[in-house]
Order: C-alpha cells, then sequence, then structure tokens
C-alpha cells in the first residue's frame, strides 16, 4: 500500500482569464495562490469542448463534465453529444419510449407536454432537440403540444430570454395548422421554479408542480409579455424571473392532466432529477403535496441517476463511466473523503464517481448544507465551513484521499455581481491558507485545480461590441498547482497539452498505482 496521502481542491468556476474583461480571480486579494504560482509545479488545462466529452470547443465546461472528467481519468461523450447523436441518426425517434409518448396522446386526444430550460447553453438542454422533437411529434401524428419553458440566462446571455421565445415560437407557428396546435404554456427562471438540484429547496419543485401541472400562478397572454412585465417589476435577470402561465380567458392553456405525456427535455441529471421524482414517484413521495397526480407517461432525455434509476423512462442512454478513480483506490485498499456544501456536494460524489449516486465502502462523503440566499448575499459561502471540515478530516488520519469543492468561484460568479465575486474568490484563498498549513503539518500532497471558469469572467463583449455582465461558465483553460514536501516535475508543463483528464492519472502516480489501460497519461 501506497505511504502517500493527497488531497484534491475543486475551485469550482476559477478559471484563468485572457481578456481580463471582468476578472475577478485577478482582482481578488490571493496572496496563497500567487505564492504557489511563483512556488510550486504550475500548468493549466483545457476544462470544455472536446477535452471534457462536448459536442464542439465552442461549448464551455460545466461541473458535470467537469467532474466526471476529473473523477475518472477519461473522455466520455458526454449528454449534448450523445442526444445531438440520437436525434441525427434516428436512434431517439425509432425507441420504445418516443414511440409510447406519441402512440398515447395519439390513442388518447391528449396532449404531449415538454418541460425544459430554453437555451442553447448546451449544459443542462439545447433548444435544437426541442423543435426537432415537436416537429417529430407532429409529423407522427401527435395533434397538441404544450411547452413548459425554464428560462436560462446563466449559460447563455443574462437576459437573452426573449431570443429563445422567439425562436420557438417562430418554429411552433411554421408547424401549426389545422391539424396540429403547439404553444407555450408557463414557465419561469430556472433559479426560481423547478430546477432545484441535491433537495437543497424542494419549494421550487413545487412552485414548477403548482405553475406547469396545475396550470396556477400569475396569468399572461404569452411568454414575451410574463418575460417582459416580469422584468419591469421585479428587475430580475432572466435565471431569476418569477414563475407564470400563459392563459387564454381566464383558463391555463396547458395543464397537465391524465392520459397526456411529459418529456423533460433537460440532458443534465442534477437539476432533472427532483422534478422526475415527483412524477414517478408514488404515495411514497412526500417532498411536497402533489395534490391529484395526473395519470401520465413521464420521460426524461436521458436516465438522470443510473443507481437510483430516474426516471423510470429515458429517452437516450447517459454515458456509461467505467472505472472510476473512486473504484481504483477501493481495489487498492485506500481510504476517500468527499466534502463539499450541499449546491456543489453531488458533484464531488455522484458527478466525481462517473453518475453513481451510491458510495464505495472505502468512501466517506460530507454535506454542509448550504446557505438558501442569492450567492452575492454571502459571496464567502461555507468555505470556513468545508475548511474547518476538511482539516478535521486531516487531522484524524483516516484517509488517503481527500477531495473537495469550495463552490464560491462558480456559485457568485453565477450573479454577475463583480464585486460579490472577488469576495467569493477570495473566501476560496483564505480556505487554502488554512487547508496547506495542516495539509503540510500531516505530510499531504494537495491538488488545486478547477473544474470550468466563471469568476475569471464577469463582462463579455457582445456582437455590437457592447461590454455586458457574464453571468455564463468561461472557455478559459484552468489553473493546477502541485503543492507538496515531495519533489514533482510537471512534464511539458510550460504547454497546453492537458485537460481535466489527465488530473486523475497524476494522482494515481502519486500513490505509485497503475492507471487503467484507458485512462489518459499522467502530467509527472
Ligand atoms: O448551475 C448550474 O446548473 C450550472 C450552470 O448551468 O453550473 P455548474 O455546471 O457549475 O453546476
Ligand atoms: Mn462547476
Ligand atoms: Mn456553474
Amino acid at each position: 500500500m501506497s505511504n502517500k496521502k493527497v488531497i484534491l481542491v475543486v475551485m469550482d468556476g476559477i478559471g484563468i482569464s485572457v481578456t481580463h474583461l471582468g476578472d475577478a480571480v485577478t482582482e481578488a486579494n490571493t496572496p496563497t495562490l500567487d505564492r504557489l504560482k511563483k512556488e510550486c509545479p504550475y500548468t493549466t488545462l483545457k476544462a470544455h469542448g472536446s477535452a471534457v466529452g462536448l459536442p464542439t470547443d465552442d461549448d464551455m465546461g460545466n461541473s458535470e463534465v467537469g467532474h466526471n472528467a476529473l473523477g475518472c481519468g477519461q473522455i466520455y461523450s458526454q449528454g449534448a453529444k450523445l442526444v445531438n447523436e440520437s436525434i441525427e441518426s434516428g436512434k431517439m425517434f425509432a425507441s420504445e419510449t418516443w414511440n409510447e409518448l406519441v402512440n398515447n396522446v395519439k390513442t388518447k386526444s391528449s396532449t404531449l407536454h415538454f418541460i425544459g430550460l430554453l437555451s442553447d447553453g448546451n449544459v443542462h438542454s439545447n433548444i435544437s432537440h426541442l423543435k426537432k422533437m415537436i416537429a417529430k411529434a407532429k409529423e407522427q401524428g401527435a395533434a397538441k403540444v404544450r411547452v413548459h419553458v425554464l428560462l436560462d440566462g446563466r449559460d447563455v446571455p443574462a437576459t437573452s430570454a426573449p431570443i429563445y421565445i422567439e425562436d420557438l415560437e417562430k418554429c411552433m407557428a411554421e408547424l401549426n395548422d389545422a391539424t396540429f396546435d403547439a404553444k407555450i404554456a408557463s414557465g419561469g427562471g430556472r433559479m426560481k421554479v423547478t430546477m432545484d438540484r441535491y433537495q437543497a429547496d424542494w419549494d421550487m419543485v413545487k412552485l414548477g408542480w403548482e405553475t406547469h401541472v396545475k396550470g396556477e400562478g400569475r396569468q399572461f397572454a404569452n411568454a414575451l409579455e410574463a418575460v417582459e412585465t416580469l422584468r419591469n417589476e421585479t428587475g430580475a435577470i432572466d435565471q431569476d424571473l418569477p414563475a407564470f402561465v400563459i392563459a387564454e380567458n381566464g383558463a391555463p392553456v396547458g395543464k397537465i392532466v391524465d392520459g397526456d405525456s411529459v418529456v423533460l427535455f433537460n440532458f443534465r441529471g442534477d437539476r432533472a432529477i427532483e422534478l422526475s421524482m415527483a412524477f414517478d414517484g408514488g404515495d411514497e413521495f412526500t417532498y411536497f403535496d402533489r395534490g391529484a397526480k395526473p395519470d401520465v407517461i413521464y420521460a426524461g432525455m436521458l436516465e438522470y441517476d443510473g443507481d437510483l434509476h430516474i426516471p423510470n423512462k429515458y429517452l437516450v442512454n447517459p454515458p456509461e463511466i467505467k472505472d472510476t478513480m473512486s473504484e481504483v483506490l477501493e481495489k487498492a485498499g485506500l481510504k476517500s473523503y468527499a466534502v463539499s456544501e450541499t449546491q456543489k456536494y453531488g458533484h464531488v460524489t455522484y458527478f466525481w464517481n462517473g453518475n453513481r449516486s451510491e458510495k464505495f465502502a472505502s468512501e466517506v462523503w460530507k454535506e454542509i448544507p448550504s446557505d438558501k440566499v442569492s450567492f452575492d448575499q454571502r459571496p464567502w459561502m461555507k468555505s470556513a465551513e468545508i475548511t474547518d471540515d476538511l482539516i478535521e478530516a486531516i487531522k484524524s488520519e483516516k484517509y488517503d484521499f481527500i477531495r473537495c469543492n469550495f463552490p464560491n468561484g462558480d456559485m457568485v460568479g453565477h450573479t454577475g455581481s463583480m464585486d460579490a465575486t472577488i469576495i467569493g474568490v477570495e473566501s476560496v484563498d483564505l480556505g487554502l491558507t488554512r487547508l496547506l498549513k495542516v495539509a503540510e503539518e500531516y505530510g499531504y500532497t494537495v491538488l488545486i485545480t478547477a473544474d470550468h471558469g466563471n469568476a475569471d469572467e464577469m463582462l463579455e463583449k457582445n456582437k455590437k461590441g457592447e461590454i455586458n455582465v457574464r453571468t455564463a461558465h468561461s472557455l478559459n483553460r484552468v489553473p493546477f498547482y502541485i503543492v507538496s514536501k515531495d519533489k514533482y516535475e510537471i512534464k511539458d508543463a510550460d504547454s497546453e497539452k492537458y485537460g481535466l483528464a489527465n488530473v486523475a492519472p497524476t494522482v494515481l502516480k502519486i500513490f505509485g498505482i497503475e492507471a487503467p489501460a484507458c485512462w489518459e497519461d499522467s502530467m509527472i
């Protein structure tokens, strides 16, 4: 067994800016990161596009694909790419689930509903998938479609919702005729309604159920009017807009009722699991009162949780991630510890282990409850508590490998507040300062990296050359530091040849464990 001990710190959303446009990472006072960059083996990693299994290098990285790659040392084709392929090859429309959904509404003359994130962010969903499914449903004889739109502004520009609403409405207008009727039925901002994750706030899902299923809520004549009115009244950016219902003559146009079919067209799992539980769950579901639950056929775009089999029905098989680092460490007899706060807890456990919700026997997982606020109001988040917990884990001398995620750069970065994000980055640096001291004392090698950028690019230039607030992740590279009393040298550190999938092989190299043949190369 190895006598080495390793800690891997993921500084979520802390990338390296090229433009320095709204670069909260450089603006922040980060004495520890600055010192490490001068003193330690250091390189940068590619964290987007092909390096993490996304369709193109125009696709920014995200936590799901980033933590998958960090945790498995391999590059798998991810949801965005798998759904594209399934639609292009026709496999999706030949699937049993798709045909069941469509035949159900044909035989019952009922409605096919789509619920999901309306953008081309390609992190949770892509509007192009939605449009193709609606067109196919018409071609196959469905008569009525209703779409429940979750407004993004977090993976795409902050107030871009009208662009996607207009795009969808144009597509539906072209399809609508005497035999076919498609409309938007309800919606709301993704951080207010339906897309909660890791059970941080079930009230969001309850509100989604009331809005999409029961058609309860403030009524508007159409989605553009809803966005415009709610934006004027609240000043909120898209992700935070309140829920709305589209109605005609006082009646919601698209309640979900007995006999309907429902597709959640998001492909990413974390924010799709809770709504799926509400649709699939029987009487044992007690997270909120669903009232009389309609008898529908429900399917997700992907299987969102392969261990718990959520949802029951889905359209595309998720990537089958094998030979994860946790599995390799378990086989080698090493003990692992994982910690983050609620908002990133599943990232460092579920995504880390290749979308596996059950832990290995050799692992201990710890969740620190997140605040339920917009994180510009608490930019330090739980960085101090995560650090305290890490220090306790180190001092327990129980673990060979400790991993953690500091969410600040990402979660505060998504709010668009530069001032708050600077504080978020500084909080991470302070956490590192405290952590490194104890890690050194106990003989741990500490690897520090990030899963993608965000805080490094808080502003962006649009096509007209105007500068706007950026709430989305960046496409920038991320840092990789080795802090150790042992001498390690990163091969070709100045090149740009490494990506997130090179981290796990480097960890195994430090432990002196042979990596599976399918893994990428170690950097040392
Ligand atoms: O908040 C989220 O769901 C995504 C952005 O869509 O961020 P991350 O990938 O960092 O979790
Ligand atoms: Mn992330
Ligand atoms: Mn993010």
